[in-house]
């Protein structure tokens, strides 16, 4: 169970509010500010005492040992844009919305995703009916308030009268809210649209600002992000057509002749009438075991493989690198490349499995653990410069170390790890080094084949339950049928998220639980069922696969490179089938700092700062080293454009003879 943390409760017990309030940092004091009835947001708990009182309030009572405390971030965090004003909408209510109660507060106390907003308010009112009625004895008003109160508040009418209002206006808003529910959309869809609206106004503002070739690469950073991170609605084009001619455009019409030719090694022909056959038919390699290799395994007599199931002249320097780094953030990931002999992937899920002793806890052969991924590493295409085995390898270890917090320590079975482990090592096998929307623009036969719907991700998982039924491939074979069918849909679900295009569902599916949990009073998130904890599962490797920027500097730069290198190719692909360049692909025009500054404020960052929220204190050191890539990388662009406009400003004043 995830327990979270008693942030809130209406202030009503007046002792236990005093004795929370005399644990907590300064700047915890604010709500006592507040007039009576106005109280609606969080009575907190001082950081290192929360856990064990909300150990002692869990109602079975038990001590609260096996799940995660909801706790709040640091005052001096920064936010990000999910907690900006949102006052061009109506998204928040009405009357907390301009009161100096929201201005001076944290993210930790706001409430941002919309149903958790309705339930807050709706308990506010409740609050300040019940003083209102004079059901309350006003518990603030120090020793007066042992006289029980009449319907008339004892303090001044203007308190009384804005009271009275605010109730009115919380009321109406919640009521509205509740009437425009579209019914058929689920509660997170509210906070996934209110980002997207939100999202779609930070972009408008950043690219607005600029001028000249800010404002232009501003524009090629907006069209990226909407491009790769926002889901097209049903109701908008089909392929957006960005600003400055800079976009994935083309749709079904103009893949022409181009045949957009994935890559594959193969040399198959993209246009050609058997082209989908040819892609599983390619994935059906065969094994790379003699017949008599593979009875042995059969019969439990194979040899164990290497140490690390790889075969290097550095074994040594693997093994200790994997002692010290594999349970660490930021191991580096490219010397696992280096001594494995270039089988990182292998090497970091053999540690990983004997790590977790998942050999033994579901009857694994370790030739068979090595003979299936040493083909699932062999469909990942080392000329990719970003998607290749080590960013497979790479949101592999950090989802086991993600795993490993001590805040979701009881939170998964042994099944559920070993998915998420196996989601992870395989979720962009056989990446052709392009986009979906390359793929779609393109009529390439895997849009084909999966209608356009989560090309690449369809592919990947495809390709990897097909590898599993190769001989002495299936590492799953000793699972009974029910774990088999459970982890095999696991993993589907855990892997087609990671298409970019949900990041919002993803990102407002987690917060919206979070604070639902929150403003709810309940202090344990239970995840007793099965979408609750895949939610968690799916960020969770979701967050894995955009940690890149979260990683020590000299690591992400790395990333950075490739990542950049990998769109700039598929721009060269373009601009040579005669396709409109990709936002962010084209390598004269794009750059590379200010959309890195970008993709942190707008994707990752908001990410993270979720899943902080989540594990918290656990993900800290992520979020700061997140928050320090971010400002070099500003600082970069910063100087980087300085360069520009005194070099623009030196070729105006050169005399023109
Ligand atoms: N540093 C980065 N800058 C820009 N885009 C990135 C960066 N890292 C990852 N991405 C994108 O985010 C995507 C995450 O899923 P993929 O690994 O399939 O592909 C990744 C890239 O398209
Ligand atoms: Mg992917
Ligand atoms: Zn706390
Ligand atoms: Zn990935």
């Amino acid at each position: 169970m995830l327990q979270l943390p008693v942030l809130q409760e209406p202030v009503a017990d007046v002792n236990c509010q005093r004795v929370r309030f005399d644990t907590m940092p300064s700047g915890a004091y604010r709500h006592s500010r507040l007039g009576v009835g106005l109280q609606l947001l969080y009575r907190r708990h001082s950081c290192n005492t929360c856990f064990d009182e909300n150990a002692g309030h869990r109602p079975d009572g038990q001590p609260g040992t096996s799940g995660l405390v909801l706790q709040h971030l640091p005052h001096q965090r920064r936010e990000s844009f999910l907690y900006r004003s949102d006052s061009d909408f109506d998204v928040s209510p009405k009357a907390s919305r301009n009161s100096s109660m929201t201005s001076d507060l944290h993210s930790d106390e706001i409430i941002v995703t919309p149903f958790a907003q309705v339930l807050h308010t709706l308990r506010s009112v409740h609050d300040n009916v019940k003083t209102l009625t004079g059901a309350d004895h006003l518990p603030n008003h120090k020793d007066s308030a042992a006289a029980p109160s009449l319907a008339t508040p004892s303090s001044d009418d203007e308190d009384f009268s804005q009271m009275a209002d605010k109730t009115l206006k919380d009321l109406e808003w919640c009521l509205e809210q509740l009437e425009t529910i579209q019914t058929h959309r689920s509660v997170a869809d509210m906070a996934s649209s209110k980002f997207k609206k939100l999202l779609n106004m930070e972009l408008e503002r950043m690219s607005g600002s600029g001028q000249g070739g800010a404002a232009s690469s501003a524009n090629q950073i907006e069209s990226y992000i909407k491009s790769t991170f926002l889901e097209t609605d049903d109701d908008s084009a089909v392929t957006p057509v960005g600003k400055g001619g800079s976009s994935a455009a083309g749709g079904s019409g103009s893949g022409g002749g181009s045949g957009g030719d994935i890559e594959t090694g193969e040399g198959r022909s993209p246009r050609d009438a058997n082209g989908a056959q040819a892609t599983m038919t390619k994935v059906q390699v065969k094994s790379t075991r003699t017949p008599a290799q593979l009875s042995a395994i059969e019969a439990g007599e194979a040899q164990l493989p290497p140490r690390l199931g790889v075969e290097t002249p550095h074994s040594e320097a693997l093994i200790q690198l994997f002692e010290t780094g594999l349970d660490k953030w930021g191991i580096d990931i490219f010397k696992v490349d280096e001594l494995s002999a270039n089988k990182p992937l292998t090497s970091v899920v053999y540690a990983i499995f004997e790590k977790r002793d998942f050999f033994s806890k579901f009857c694994i052969h370790p030739s068979t653990l090595v003979s299936y991924f040493s083909q699932v590493e062999q469909h990942y295409k080392p000329d990719n410069p970003y998607h290749n085995a080590v960013h497979a390898a790479d949101v592999t270890q950090s989802t086991h170390v993600l795993l490993n917090a001590p805040s979701i320590g009881n939170v998964f079975s042994d099944l559920e790890i070993l998915a998420s482990v196996f989601a992870c090592a395989i979720h962009d096998v056989n990446h052709p080094g392009v986009t979906n929307q390359f793929l779609i623009n393109t009529e390439n036969e895997l849009a084909i084949m999966y209608n356009d719907m989560s090309v690449l991700e369809n592919h990947h998982c495809a390709v990897a339950f097909k590898l599993l039924q190769n001989p002495g491939s299936n590492i799953f074979s000793q699972l009974d049928d029910v774990e088999r069918r459970q982890l095999r849909k696991m993993v589907i679900d855990m892997v087609l998220a990671t298409d970019m295009s949900k990041h919002m569902s993803l990102l407002a599916d987690l917060k919206t639980m979070v604070e639902t949990k929150k403003v709810a009073g309940g202090c344990l998130l239970k995840l007793d069922n099965y979408s609750e904890k895949m939610q968690i599962m799916q960020n969770m490797v979701h967050c894995a696969d955009l940690s890149n920027p979260a990683k020590p500097l000299p690591l992400s730069t790395q990333w950075v490179t490739r990542v950049m290198e990998e769109f700039f190719s598929q721009g060269d692909r373009e601009k040579a089938l005669g396709l409109p360049v990709s936002p962010m692909c084209c390598r004269e025009t794009a750059n590379v700092e200010k959309s890195q500054v970008s993709f942190i404020d707008f994707i990752v960052h908001p990410l993270w700062e979720a899943w902080t929220e989540l594990v918290h204190p656990d993900a800290e050191d992520i979020l700061n080293t997140l928050e320090q890539n971010r400002d070099y990388y500003c600082e970069l662009s910063a100087a980087k454009e300085a360069e520009a406009a005194s070099k623009e400003e030196a070729g105006a004043n050169k005399p023109s003879s």
